[in-house]
């Protein structure tokens, strides 16, 4: 896992480094700024293109003047220029040392007090060193004129570590002026806000690059904001043994589908065949069996016949996953009531279920612990109230869990989950392709596989709602798909779980 860190403790990482590694801070500086040029050459290798670096006189300021003496010294662009923004009279030490190494250089460099004493802008890519993450209030004043400017050129801007205005973390204002990046070379790790959707208004693309701070400081500090990487998952996931027999993987019931919605049944009970579980056992209705059975004859089936409950052996099965196209009506309610008055394991919760347990909260309190509910935002805000933004869910997320022992997983492009012992995961799989209907019946069905197949819940949704970003990807990345169907990242499951599988027994 890598930690995610807010402003203040990326500032004790750097300072910890600084002293124990040790380094000096410029040097620091250096190792920063090389980084992103790094990254910078790789994605606008064109060393004719002229480009201007607008600095601050803090360290993000530093950062930029180092980054053109680098980029014209070190990598040939040779119409590389600065523009120093000096709106203020204070400027960091590394700063004023990195402004004395480019003066022995041939970049022009010019200084402005006010935004209106710039004229048209004629460089053709902006790099933008104003502020990063020393931010500590909305832009004002002509920070603000200036950043406005910058964005109506509506020229190429590449971000030194965060656009300039845009918080790391904490509630977005998506009113509030922020440069608006083409792309984010961002250090060591991804600001914990690049994850939530508002990004969007200051972020097209962002890339992380290492700088070398120091590992085991910033993983003690304990972040609860966690991102998700593949040797994570490499490291959970279980082999399939020898002399193993269906009866070590598990037997999981899905719950769901109605007459006019069988499809989710179906793509939530194939993908937890496709995940591995041992035995599937579909509940689904009488009208849905011809369906079941030519669609997947692994399937067993529990025949729900007219609106009456139907009989279930709760012992059989390892673990449920109740709700894809289930329905909202009586009948679906007194099934849904049976299932968690009876059944004390956890289970998973999805789509009309988790619609029906927002309308009704006595529910609640029969949800077994170590239960996952899986909403995407508007489940969410249906169940446990509107939230104005991203953050304001992220924040009731984790005290929910707490409060009552079960797993979130909020589903969006990096899904967030949440776990009882305080933490949130960011996942780091997923493509836009995937956004089609079904999609979320596939991932109720990969996690109810891994809970039968005695996976911790933590575990099942971290791995769970990684495997099917991976499948995505895996399908929708090389062959460059526009559209990735549900069925289809089903079928890729146990290819991509098989190569996950063979970079652990090779050691990665
Ligand atoms: N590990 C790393 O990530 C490293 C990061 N580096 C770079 O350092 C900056 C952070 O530098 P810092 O000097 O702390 O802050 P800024 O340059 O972002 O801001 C300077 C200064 O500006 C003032 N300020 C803050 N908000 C406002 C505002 N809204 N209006 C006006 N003025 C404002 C405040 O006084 C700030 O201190 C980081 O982003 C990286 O680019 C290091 O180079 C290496 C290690
Ligand atoms: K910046």
């Amino acid at each position: 896992m890598q930690p995610l860190l807010t402003a203040r403790q990326i500032h004790e990482g750097d300072s910890y480094t600084i002293a124990h590694e040790p380094i000096s801070s410029v040097d620091l500086m250096e190792r920063a700024a090389k980084a992103f040029v790094k990254a910078f050459t790789e994605h606008y290798s064109n060393t004719a293109q002229s480009v201007i670096i607008y600095c601050g006189t803090g360290n993000n300021g530093g950062d930029g003047l180092a980054i053109a003496r680098i980029l014209n010294e070190q990598e040939g662009y040779h119409k590389v220029s600065v523009k120093i923004a000096r709106f203020s009279e204070k400027a960091s030490d590394d700063f004023n040392v990195n402004l004395q190494r480019l003066r022995h250089t041939e970049v022009p460099v010019s200084e402005f007090k006010t935004a209106d004493e710039l004229g048209l802008e004629s460089a053709e890519i902006i790099i933008d060193a104003l502020l990063g993450n020393g931010l500590n209030k909305p832009l004002e004043g002509e920070y603000q004129k200036l950043v406005h400017q910058i964005n109506e050129w509506k020229k190429t801007v590449v971000a030194v570590d965060v656009p300039t205005g845009f918080a790391g973390e904490g509630e977005i204002d998506s009113e509030a002026t922020m440069i608006k990046a083409e792309l984010t070379i961002t250090f060591q790790q991804p600001k914990i806000n690049f994850l939530l959707p508002e990004s969007k208004y200051a972020l097209k693309n962002w890339l992380a690059v290492d700088i070398g701070i120091d590992g085991e400081f910033t993983q003690q500090l304990n972040s609860p904001y966690q991102y998700v990487e593949e040797s994570d998952i490499i490291y959970m996931l279980k082999p399939r043994e020898r002399f193993s027999n269906k009866g070590t993987y598990g037997h999981a019931l899905i719950v769901a589908g109605q007459a006019k919605t069988m499809g989710a049944a179906l793509l939530c009970a194939s993908a937890c065949v496709q995940t591995g579980a041992g035995l599937t056992t579909a509940c689904i209705p009488q009208a849905g069996l011809t369906a079941l059975n030519c669609y997947m004859p692994e399937i067993m089936a529990i025949v729900r016949e007219g609106n009456g409950t139907p009989e279930i052996d709760w012992s059989k099965f390892s673990t449920m996953g109740i709700g894809p196209g289930l329905g909202k009506d009586d009948s679906s309610l007194a099934l849904l009531t049976a299932i968690l008055t009876n059944y004390t394991k956890p289970v998973v919760v999805d789509a009309d279920a988790l619609n029906i347990l927002a309308e009704h909260r006595p529910l609640w309190a029969c949800v077994p612990k170590g239960s996952i509910l899986t909403p995407h935002m508007k489940e969410f805000d249906r169940l446990f109230g509107e939230h104005k933004n991203w953050w304001q869910r992220t924040q009731t997320a984790l005290q929910k869990v707490q409060e009552l022992q079960i797993c979130i997983i909020l589903k969006n492009d990096y899904t967030i989950i949440a776990t009882p012992e305080g933490k949130l995961y960011f996942n780091s799989t997923s493509n836009a392709a995937m956004a089609t209907g079904g999609m979320g019946d596939v991932l109720t069905g990969i996690i109810t596989a891994l809970l039968a197949q005695k996976y911790t819940p933590a575990e099942a949704c971290i791995a769970g709602v990684y495997l099917h970003g991976m499948a995505g990807d895996d399908l929708a990345l090389p062959n460059k798909l526009m559209v990735v169907l549900p069925e289809k990242v089903t079928a890729q499951l146990p290819a991509s779980m098989g190569a996950l599988m063979a970079k652990k027994i090779s050691g990665f």
